[in-house]
Order: C-alpha cells, then sequence, then structure tokens
C-alpha cells in the first residue's frame, strides 16, 4: 500500500472494537509524530491558570487548519437522505435472506443511551458463541476492492486499509438513490442505508466544541489528531476519487471508528461485519468478537448469562471514557469505567545538557524521547518513576549516560554507585519537563534521594495538570450528572439528532471525561504526597 495520511498515526488513533484489552499495558506507546511532540511540551512546561487559552493558541499554530474538517468546510456537500433509512424489518429480511444469517438469539431494540443494540430472546449462557455471521458476510479490504465499481481500481488499491474502507463505504452510500434495493449493484446497500447518520464522534463537533470541551484534557490533542488526519486522508482519496464528497467521506470514517472491528483470527484483518456492529459496549465487560476459526463465522463469546429480555453487550476493548469519547461520541457515567486513565505525556527537556545523549541512549533500548504512562485510580507504573529519574538525572560525566539508562531500564541489579551516586536535584531544577519509560526491569536512579525527587515532580505535574480545566471541579461535576436528552425514537433508529440535544449530549459526556481525569489525577497527586511523606521522615531517621 502507497504510504498515505494514516503512515504516521499510531495504533491509538485508528482502533478498532475488540484490540485494545490485548494490547494494553503500563508503557502505552504514544504518538511519535513531531506535532504531537509539540504540542504536549506546551502542556507540560506551562503552568499558567490561563492553560486554557494557550493550549487553544498552541494547539492552533501546530494543527493543520486548513485540512481540519470544519462544518462550513463541509456544507456544501450533503450526506446521501438515504443513509439510515433502512428500516428494522427490511434490515432483517436483508440479513437472512441474503446474508444467510442463522436464526439468532438476539433481536434489535433500541435503548435511550446506548442507541440500537441486540436483546436476548432466550436464555444465553456464560462462554457461549452466538451471531455465528458467515465469513461472506462481512465487508473487508479485499471485498471492498473486489466490490467497488469505481474506475480507477488500481488507485484504490493503492490506498491505507482505512481509506480503502473509508471509500468503499462512500461509494456504496452515493449510490444508494441510483436503484431501488432489490436490484442495486452493491451487495452491502442494506446495510449502509442502515447505518447510524451521525455518531457523535469528535469528527462531527464543531472545532469549537473540540478547543472548548476538551480544554485541559490529554485528549484534546487526540482529537484534534484525529480530525487533522482524517481530513487529510479524505483529501487524499479526493484526488482520484473527486466524485466521493467530503461531507459522505467523513461520515464513512466515522462509521469505520465506531464500527471497524479486528478479527484476530482472520490475521487480525479488519472489517465491517453487519449484525455484530449492533452490539454496544459495557465497561469491564470481557465479551469480544472474533472469527471462530472451526465454523468460519464470526461470533461473539459471552462472558456472562443473559436472560430473555436483557441487553448483550460487548467489549470495544480497554478503553479510557476519553476514547471512547473520540471514537465512538460517548463516555460511561463517572466512575462507572474501570479502564479510566489519564494519559500522562513525559519528555527529555530539549534545553537539557544531556538531551542528545539521553535521546540516543533511550534509542539504544527501542525507548522514546516522549512516552505516554496511564494514571489510574489505583496507581501508576513505576516505569514512569525510572523514566522520569534517567530524563532528570545529571551525571557529573556525561560519557556515563548510556550507563546510566541501562541502570534504570535494563539492569536488574543496578550497580549502588549508579543508583545512589547521581545528582538529581539539579535536574529538576533545571526541567520541569518530564519523561518516562517502558522497562520492566532496572531501578529509579538516585536512591532514596532519587525517589523523592520523581516524586516532587509527579505532584508539580499533577498540580499543574489539575490546574488546567476550565471549569470549577463542582461546576464540571454539575454538568457530568447532566441527564441524557431524551431522543425521539424515530431519531434514535437513524442514529441522528436535533442540533441542540447533539451538543448536549456531547457537553455531558465530555464533562464526564473531565471530571474522570481530574478525579485520577487528584488521587495520584495525593497519593504522591503522602509517598514523599514516608520517604522524607524514612530519611531523616536514618541520617
Ligand atoms: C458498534 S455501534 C453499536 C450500535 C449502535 N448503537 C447503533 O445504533 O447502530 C457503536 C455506537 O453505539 C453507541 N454505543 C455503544 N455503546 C454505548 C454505551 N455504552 N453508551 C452509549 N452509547 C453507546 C455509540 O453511539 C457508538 O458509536
Amino acid at each position: 500500500m502507497a504510504s498515505s495520511a494514516f503512515a504516521s498515526t499510531s495504533a491509538a488513533a485508528f482502533p478498532a472494537l475488540n484490540t485494545a484489552a490485548k494490547t494494553r499495558s503500563a508503557g502505552r506507546k504514544a504518538s511519535s509524530s513531531s506535532m504531537r511532540v509539540s504540542k504536549m511540551r506546551a502542556i507540560q512546561s506551562s503552568s499558567t491558570s490561563s492553560a486554557t487559552e494557550e493550549e487553544t493558541v498552541e494547539a492552533r499554530t501546530t494543527t493543520p487548519t486548513e485540512t481540519t474538517p470544519t462544518s462550513s468546510s463541509l456544507s456544501k456537500d450533503l450526506l446521501p437522505k438515504e443513509i439510515g433509512s433502512c428500516s428494522k424489518d427490511e434490515l432483517d429480511a436483508w440479513l437472512a435472506d441474503i446474508m444467510k444469517l442463522p436464526e439468532q438469539k438476539m433481536k434489535l431494540e433500541y435503548f435511550k443511551e446506548e442507541g440500537r443494540g441486540l436483546v436476548a430472546t432466550e436464555s444465553i449462557k456464560r462462554g457461549e458463541k452466538v451471531l455465528e455471521i458467515p465469513q461472506e458476510a462481512i465487508i473487508t479490504v479485499e471485498v471492498a476492492l473486489k466490490e467497488s465499481l469505481l474506475r480507477e481500481k488500481k488507485k484504490l488499491a493503492e490506498l491505507q486499509e482505512w481509506s480503502i474502507l473509508a471509500t468503499f463505504l462512500a461509494e456504496t452510500a452515493q449510490n444508494l438513490s441510483t436503484e431501488d434495493n432489490s436490484s442495486n449493484k452493491y451487495r452491502f446497500a442494506t446495510y449502509v442505508k442502515a447505518l447510524p447518520r451521525s455518531t457523535g464522534s469528535v469528527l462531527e463537533w464543531p472545532e469549537s466544541d473540540v478547543r472548548t470541551l476538551l480544554a485541559g484534557s490529554p485528549s484534546l490533542f487526540s482529537a484534534l489528531e484525529r480530525r487533522a488526519s482524517v481530513a487529510a486522508a479524505i483529501a487524499e482519496i479526493r484526488v482520484n476519487f473527486p466524485e466521493l464528497n467530503e461531507k459522505t467521506l467523513q461520515w464513512a470514517f466515522d462509521i469505520l471508528f465506531s464500527r471497524l472491528i479486528r478479527l484476530e483470527s482472520l490475521g487480525g484483518n479488519l472489517a465491517l461485519v453487519p449484525w455484530a456492529d449492533m452490539l454496544n459496549h459495557q465497561p469491564g465487560c470481557e465479551a469480544f468478537i472474533d472469527l471462530d476459526r472451526g465454523s468460519r463465522k464470526v461470533c461473539l463469546t459471552t462472558d456472562r448469562s443473559y436472560e430473555p429480555g436483557e441487553q448483550v453487550w460487548a467489549s470495544y476493548g480497554q478503553r479510557p471514557s476519553s476514547e471512547l469519547l473520540i471514537s465512538y461520541g460517548f463516555a460511561p457515567a463517572v466512575g462507572d469505567n474501570p479502564d479510566d486513565e489519564y494519559a500522562l505525556n513525559l519528555q527529555i527537556d530539549e534545553e537539557d545538557p544531556f538531551a542528545s545523549a539521553k535521546v540516543n541512549a533511550l534509542a539504544s533500548q527501542n525507548i522514546q524521547a516522549f512516552e505516554t504512562f496511564p494514571l489510574r485510580l489505583n496507581g501508576y507504573p513505576r516505569q514512569l518513576l525510572q523514566y522520569a529519574s534517567f530524563a532528570m538525572c545529571t551525571p557529573d560525566d556525561p560519557s556515563k549516560v548510556d550507563e546510566l539508562c541501562r541502570a534504570a531500564f535494563v539492569d536488574i541489579q543496578a550497580p549502588k554507585s549508579l543508583r545512589n551516586g547521581v545528582d538529581l536535584a539539579r535536574g529538576l531544577l533545571a526541567s520541569k519537563n518530564v519523561l518516562k519509560s517502558k522497562g520492566k526491569r532496572g531501578a529509579v536512579l538516585g536512591g532514596v534521594q532519587g525517589e523523592i525527587a520523581v516524586r516532587e515532580m509527579l505532584a508539580d505535574v499533577t498540580r499543574d495538570a489539575l490546574d488546567r480545566y476550565a471549569n470549577t471541579v463542582d461546576k464540571d461535576k454539575g454538568l457530568a450528572l447532566g441527564r441524557m436528552p431524551e431522543m425521539p425514537e424515530a431519531s434514535m433508529w437513524i442514529g441522528d439528532a436535533s442540533t441542540a440535544i447533539k451538543s448536549s449530549m456531547r457537553s455531558v459526556c465530555a464533562a464526564r471525561v473531565r471530571v474522570s481525569e481530574r478525579r485520577i489525577l487528584a488521587k495520584t497527586d495525593s497519593e504522591v504526597r503522602l509517598q514523599l511523606r514516608r520517604l522524607k521522615s524514612e530519611q531523616m531517621n536514618s541520617k
């Protein structure tokens, strides 16, 4: 595949429904793009209370705004009116007759919070495989390439996987009106007609809402990055396929972000799986969708039993609420998501006199100069402290940088001279811009003094981060408690709502994200201060 706008985006930028559970670890990788690094530096280095405004200015100067989707740039295009027009009966008939879906133990219903979902019609056991969707009924990149009727097929094949799928969806959507459904040339026309017109994800938000509602949250930058990479991908697609309009392509990407499934048993291939993509996500759920190797059918293996009438849930992966909001357009109520985290970005300070030696030493251990560490309610990874101690250290002899890096990340038992004999205080004063790691071994450099220094840094960083949210905690808590607006059933079915309802939904969901992040930061802050008190009293007692 040719390189495209997506080539430099991280896996986190383009997730699929069921992958994160298997890939998430303490040291989740951050995007290595320089744009993101420079934005993060701005977050960590500024500590004034007017942070919201500063972030806005900083992000604006580093984001390719000319390619960022805006409602005005897309307003000339219309989303095909047929999208969302498929009735429940029409969809059921297509699934059974054309896609050969066997009889199901579930049926489609709609819910106030989640929209359409699948409900058990009979008892389902824990560990049972349900759905049983034939492989012929799914849309993969290969299917898109085979069934696309676009003239420039060779050009289509040169695009990245996500762009091929988005192009195929947009092409099918724009051809929905040409013929009646029974004679439509596109096998998946009925499916596309049944897709929602809107998901509520950040691709649909006015840019001013992205900047206001996510101000202070690290997710602001993920959201802007997502919008910019999708806009660039759309521009790339339209070079060869100008007949596909921007609005429909943007909708297609939105659909991919909220419905694409990575089928691990199919070599990790990405697929749109009609019917399976009607399952809603429940935080903490451990039921995954995958291709069953024996039957070659796509199944959901349940993680609990269900009684008739209960909604059946799937896992979209262990995702924090900010990721759910960015990709799927919803955020669980505060306290409901066990996978919530605050993504703390750390990096080597460019002004550190040892910066390039440290970056090289990290590279030799396959560690980046910019890393992201998850802070959680129940703690933070030890590697964060190791990374910070290395980034902050000021060796008396520059030739020792490599050795220090190994001591921090590799050596199980670092030599005592290295663990204790480093002047961390100087590094700490020189830099508030900190860093992190991925090593599973190694040690915090600098002995007890080092353990104290890195925690003092962490306490500063969490305080700074807390000061960056625009509203008071109480105001955010109040907003987060807001009730989701009632949607008429007809709107729910087609996944669309009035501008006022959409705006109110994103305001509540963004407040839930902000409150969840602030809880984690406050908990980390108090935990770190407690650890500091203990370490300092131990240090005093040992003198
Ligand atoms: C894979 S689709 C699931 C089917 C979808 N509800 C529909 O009507 O087509 C993912 C979308 O469902 C909704 N959704 C899934 N789980 C949810 C939840 N726990 N709370 C609110 N919305 C949810 C979001 O709109 C998300 O973008």
